[in-house]
């Protein structure tokens, strides 16, 4: 179909789905949640209940599907993500559970939709649906009993680097995904990894700073429009620098990440104050905080992710290989969960 005929199918299909919630696919969620950004604040607009639900055991009923109605937030925070407290949630009508992220209007951004309707993949948390009450948006999810590695992190201080390298490989597998669909992450950190109940497997989360990026692989300007940063101790200096960036941002924020891992403290914190963007952008790469009792390759591996310039620095799929080349080298996965907490270095 022509452009134009696409368009008017997308108008179409978002004229048919305004003032509704129904059980639908991803793409028309997609078409949607572009027509929420900034919510239109007319007085209808305040009790607007529109959507769409991704799987039968979110049931909208009569078009709707509300907060107390149809469905109930679970008592006590799961987390919170990038402008959102998330919630365990439970289905009135099915009694399913699942978790719920609840946004205001004024902070939505359609990406962290777009990010997770793309498609589906064993490293990525499944997108469950997505619903406008009023000034609110609510995005529905998986639930994951094992929390956040973030979580897991604070109560172990740091990881054994084979756990470290397994939790490294996996995150860098949805990163090869995610880039191969010319989409950044913008925020990868242990808080948004989220793991399953026995901690095996671990999935991306939080697509609230994801960009869409050229599929040329030109890079994009990040600091512009309603585009905020991810956290500032994962920052790759090309962004700080307000530079083109492309999907080795992700790569630098993965190996920050697998500091924090090793050492249980975030990098650049042990040795500078804030603001550090000027320090991301001016020092060396963090490379005197991989810890010295890491074997080479695990060594190897960071650095090739921190190299200052994008062009130079590793991809996600090289990194992913030589992560599990390392996790080879020191014996595969055998640290015990059992173990004694690890005081951060
Ligand atoms: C598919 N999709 C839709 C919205 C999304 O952008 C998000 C998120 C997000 C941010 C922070 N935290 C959590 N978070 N989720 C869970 C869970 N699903 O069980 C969770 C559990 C915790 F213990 C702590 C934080 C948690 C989820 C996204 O990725």
């Amino acid at each position: 179909e022509s452009i134009s005929d696409k368009l008017s199918m997308e108008e179409f299909l978002v004229d048919a789905l305004k003032g509704s919630v129904i059980l639908g696919e991803p793409r028309n969620l997609a078409c949607l949640a572009k027509t929420w950004k900034g919510g239109g604040l007319s007085p209808k607009g305040m009790d607007e209940n529109e959507g769409v639900l991704l799987i039968e055991k979110l049931k909208a009923v009569d078009y709707e599907y509300r907060e107390g109605v149809h469905w109930t937030k679970c008592p006590g925070l799961l987390g919170t993500g990038s402008f959102g407290e998330v919630y365990k949630m439970e289905d009135k009508q099915t009694g399913f559970q699942c978790a719920a992220k609840k946004v205001r209007v004024e902070n939505f951004r359609a990406e962290e939709l777009m990010a997770c309707t793309g498609g589906v993949h064993a490293k990525v948390l499944p997108l469950y649906g997505a619903v406008k009450e009023g000034l609110w948006i609510t995005l529905f999810m998986k639930l994951m009993e094992g929390g956040s590695l973030g979580q897991l992190l604070k109560q172990r201080g740091y990881l054994p680097e084979d756990r470290a390298l397994d939790y490294l490989g996996q995150a860098l597998e949805g990163l090869e995904y995610l880039h191969a669909h010319s989409i950044l992450h913008g925020d990868v950190k242990a808080d948004n990894i989220l793991l399953s109940s026995d901690r095996s497997h671990a999935v991306l989360c939080d697509f609230g700073h994801a960009a869409h990026l050229h599929p040329d692989g030109m890079g994009k300007h990040l600091m512009t429009g309603d585009y905020v940063p991810g956290t500032e101790t994962h920052l790759a200096p090309e962004v700080v620098m307000g530079k083109r960036c492309d999907s080795k941002a992700d790569v630098w924020s993965s190996c920050c990440m697998m500091l924090h891992l090793l050492n249980g403290c975030h990098p650049w914190t042990q040795y500078y104050n804030h603001p550090l963007c000027l320090k991301i952008a001016k020092e060396p790469p963090p490379l005197r905080e991989i810890p010295p009792s890491c074997h080479p390759s695990t060594a190897h591996l960071i650095k090739a992710g921190l190299e200052k310039d994008p062009a130079r620095r590793a991809s996600a799929a090289e990194l992913r290989v030589k992560a599990c080349a390392a996790l080879e080298k020191v014996g595969g996965l055998k640290s015990p969960w059992k173990g004694e907490y690890r005081q951060p270095r």
